[in-house]
């Protein structure tokens, strides 16, 4: 780990979440005149699902860094799961090793080849244990890169708009997927997207940043797929209001289309 983040350590949070995972306190980040986090204050609990929406520019991939412990934090207040994986965009497998040994990348012990076929079985993938990852589509990349990075048993899951590339079946089932995964590892999570719908159908709780400060919060009781369904268009309009219409609405029903998930 890191040494410059500090040890995972068990702190008091909110009622629903025993402890918490993550924790900021005053938390700023600057490239060099520019301060991008200013005095930002943050806890997620362990196992929770948080979503980070927010305009272009607003801070969120670099919070994202900071708590994957990809960018120095200089000393500050900044406590995370000494376990953390991240899942960008793209997949980032390497084309030259086959698929099991990308998700097994880094593991130690003979056990290794068994830890990633258990892993690429988890997502749906067992039977491309061998296969190259230039030959897998786009979605199956995907699941790959969230078998590597389950396969480690992160306390702190980071995803960076990970199904952003996607159609939006593909995305739908990944949304299934991630949510299974979540719901049987129980890592705390923090996904960034610009999808409003992606963020209700997925998150305990759902933080607007703006100019790198939480300018909206809304935790989200609601079991996931029919009764989140039922809330979702008026949960939609005060988080596009809070973000001043500056996220793009569009007219993809991601919440509808979950009705039928599992709670
Ligand atoms: N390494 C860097 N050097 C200088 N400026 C940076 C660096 N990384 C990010 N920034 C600046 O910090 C600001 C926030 O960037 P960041 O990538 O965190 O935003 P974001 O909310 O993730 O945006 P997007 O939704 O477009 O991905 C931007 O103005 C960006 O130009």
């Amino acid at each position: 780990m890191d040494a410059r983040l500090t040890q995972f350590t068990t702190v008091p949070s909110s009622p629903t979440f025993a402890e918490a995972a993550v924790r900021l306190r005053g938390f700023t980040r600057s490239f060099g005149e520019n301060t991008i986090i200013s005095g930002l204050d943050l806890e997620i609990g362990a196992g929770e699902f948080v979503v980070l929406l927010g305009r272009s520019g607003s801070g969120k991939t670099t919070l994202l860094r900071t708590l994957a412990g990809l960018d120095p934090v200089d000393g500050q207040d900044v406590t995370v799961p000494s376990s953390r994986a991240v899942v960008f965009q793209d997949a980032r497998l390497l084309p030259w090793k086959k698929v099991w040994r990308n998700v097994a990348l880094g593991l130690k012990g003979a056990n290794a080849r068994d830890a990633a076929q258990d892993a690429l079985q988890e997502v749906g993938l067992g039977h491309r244990l061998e296969a190259w990852p230039l030959t897998l589509s786009g979605g199956e990349a995907q699941r790959v890169a969230l078998a590597r990075a389950l396969v480690r048993e992160p306390g702190l899951l980071l995803l960076d708009e990970p199904f952003a590339a996607l159609d939006a079946l593909t995305r739908l089932r990944m949304h299934e997927l991630v949510l299974s995964l979540w719901r049987r590892h129980r890592p705390a999570v923090m996904m960034v997207t610009h999808d409003v719908d992606e963020a209700i159908a997925l998150a305990d709780r759902v933080i607007l940043l703006d100019g790198g400060k939480i300018v909206a919060q809304e935790r989200i009781t609601a079991a996931r797929g029919a009764e989140r369904a039922g809330i979702a268009p008026p949960l939609r309009q005060r988080l596009l209001s809070a973000l001043g219409g500056v996220v793009e609405e569009r007219p993809a029903d991601v919440v509808a289309l979950h009705a039928g998930a599992r709670p």
